[in-house]
């Protein structure tokens, strides 16, 4: 049996502890959780059962299930061939040299997109409703780009950029839920500018970043000496996912605010006693860093539960997925170098910095691989 354990802050630096005991066998759903919630010491105030309303934490590891269990009982099924007739492009798909041309457009994508990321349909998506044209970004749009993902999951690429992912998708374990979850994370961008609750915001990161760690983890493979669960590699590669873009969120709140946008927990806003017109205002209080402190400390702990993880990823990752955990990380240590001012200076993480990151990360990794 394994157990994952989630720390949750709040912004009174009260803590909740969600403390799961998961069946190992996940085709026997044999599944208790339940919640504690300290504060000052005091424990145990409520129990979670079962198929109760579920929080979005609990929804979200349905997912994770489905995606273990994909690879843990090699569900797998053999994808259709592409179909060359329907789209002409889809000859990038048997020929080698297309298919070549199709992953190097994609290098070139990254290139001029990313600075430390590479998914090329995430950051396509991604620019569908933050690119140059978002303003004519309809749901309709976001459907017919579902449909094409569809499309692609079965052999039937639109493009270049298409016909790679199509390839890869069909010779790894990946599933289309996380793909879309993220165009569904999209949608929720076109229509919500705030969120009530952590239960709320933790969905829509899911959404928009956690799903990313879930498509990379069965093309990165976990290593085959590794003794953890399938599903808490999987855990640590969502938390990965939500670290970030809690901290994506917290980098740039003067940005969003400005944008109209507000991605910080209203429910925990007001328990500090602040207003949505302290952060229009953009001004920094004690009020406010407190409530900083709170949130880093949170998105601290999901980087935490991301480490824990690497060493169980196959030795070719673990160093790049390192890598750019501590650089992410240092993000949330430049907040507070900049006094907690994230309405107009933006935390960014000096090339010394970066550097410095990578050969930490990799005598780390070297560490605990031996
Ligand atoms: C066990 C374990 C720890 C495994 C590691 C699993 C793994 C590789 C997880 C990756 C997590 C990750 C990189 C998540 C992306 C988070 C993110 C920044 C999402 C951004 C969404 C939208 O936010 P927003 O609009 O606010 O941001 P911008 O201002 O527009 O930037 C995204 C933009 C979604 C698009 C995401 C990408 C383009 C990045 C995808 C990158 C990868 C999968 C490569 C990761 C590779 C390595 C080696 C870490
Ligand atoms: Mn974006």
């Amino acid at each position: 049996m394994s157990s994952v354990v989630h720390w949750i802050v709040s912004p009174n630096e009260s803590l909740s502890c969600v403390v799961r005991f998961m069946n190992k066998n996940v085709g026997n759903k044999k599944r208790g959780s339940s919640i504690l919630n300290f504060s000052s010491g005091i424990s145990v105030l409520s129990t979670d059962i079962v198929n109760s309303s579920r929080s979005s934490e609990e929804r979200v590891y349905e997912v994770i299930l489905k995606q273990a269990a994909l690879v843990g009982e090699q569900k797998i099924m053999k994808r259709g061939s592409v179909d060359l007739l329907k789209h002409s492009k889809a000859d990038a798909m048997t020929n080698p040299t297309l298919l070549n041309e199709a992953y190097d457009r994609c290098g070139e994508v990254c290139a001029e997109y990313a600075k430390t990321f590479y998914l090329v349909w995430c950051r396509r998506t991604d620019e569908l409703v933050d690119g140059p044209n978002a303003s004519h970004i309809t749901p309709m749009a976001l459907d017919r780009w579902e449909q094409r993902l569809v499309d692609l999951f079965e052999g039937r690429p639109y493009d270049m950029y298409d016909a790679a992912l199509s390839d890869t998708v069909s010779k790894y374990p990946v599933d289309i839920q996380p793909f879309k979850d993220m165009i569904d994370g999209m949608r929720l961008d076109l229509k919500k500018s705030r969120y009530k609750s952590f239960d709320e915001l933790y969905l829509y990161c899911y959404y928009v970043a956690g799903t990313v760690g879930l498509m990379s983890v069965p093309v990165m493979g976990i290593a085959p000496d590794s003794k953890a669960s399938t599903e808490s590699v999987y855990n640590s590669a969502l938390a990965l996912g939500i670290a970030n873009q809690l901290t994506n969120i917290l980098r740039d709140v003067g940005e969003d605010a400005r944008r109209g946008r507000i991605y910080l927990p209203q429910d925990e806003l007001q328990r500090a006693g602040l207003t949505e017109e302290d952060i229009f205002r953009g001004q920094v209080t004690e009020k406010w860093r407190a409530f900083m402190r709170g949130q880093i400390k949170r998105a601290r702990m999901f980087f935490a539960e991301a480490e824990k993880g690497v060493a169980e990823l196959n030795g070719a990752s673990r160093w790049p997925v390192l890598a750019s955990l501590l650089l992410y990380q240092q993000i949330l240590d430049s907040i507070e170098a900049n006094d907690y001012n994230n309405f107009t200076k933006r935390a960014y993480v000096g090339k010394a910095k970066k550097l410095l990151s990578l050969p930490m990360a990799y005598a780390r990794t070297l560490m605990r691989s031996s």
